[in-house]
């Protein structure tokens, strides 16, 4: 799998990290407007995670890449609209995006050499794919 463009963005942090996670999952969109992403269907979803720092931890790692995969598990081998983080917004591709940069923001503000999630790619397949970004906090 491990052949991803990661569109660049400007920054002055001093590392910049990419991990990709691959997720077996299925999804369905219910808004009447989906067409057939009515019916329930799935993809190997590609999540492509970029983290940013300055400080490395005691270990020499920004963030252990291990550790990035264990923020999105719990989506593997699912049904994505089962979760609760999908219960107010449909698991689109932008909705995952956006979930799984919450998911991992939320989790690197715990960790004491501050990283940054600097966006969260999630490809849907060879053809689509979506970004989330948010500002980042200084
Ligand atoms: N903006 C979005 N559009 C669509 C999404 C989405 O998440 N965001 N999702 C879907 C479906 O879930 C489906 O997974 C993709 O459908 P598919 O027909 O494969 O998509 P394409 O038309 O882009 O496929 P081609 O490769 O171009 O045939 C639909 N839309
Ligand atoms: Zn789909």
């Amino acid at each position: 799998m491990l052949f991803q463009y990661y569109p660049s963005v400007p920054h002055s942090y001093k590392f910049e990290l990419n991990k990709d996670i691959e997720l077996a999952a299925a999804h369905f969109n219910p808004h009447e407007s989906a067409g057939a992403s009515r019916n329930m269907h799935g993809h190997t979803f590609i999540i492509s995670i970029t983290l940013v720092g300055n400080e490395l931890q005691d270990s020499g790692f920004l963030v252990n890449f291990g550790v990035i995969n264990e923020f999105v598990q719990r989506f593997d081998f699912s049904v994505l609209n089962d979760h609760p983080e999908f219960a107010e917004q449909f698991p689109t591709t932008e909705g995952i995006a956006k979930t799984v940069y919450h998911l991992v923001a939320d989790a690197l503000k715990e960790m004491p050499n501050k990283p940054k999630c600097l966006q969260v790619l999630v490809r849907e397949n060879p053809s689509s794919y979506v970004i989330y970004r948010e500002a980042l906090e200084t």
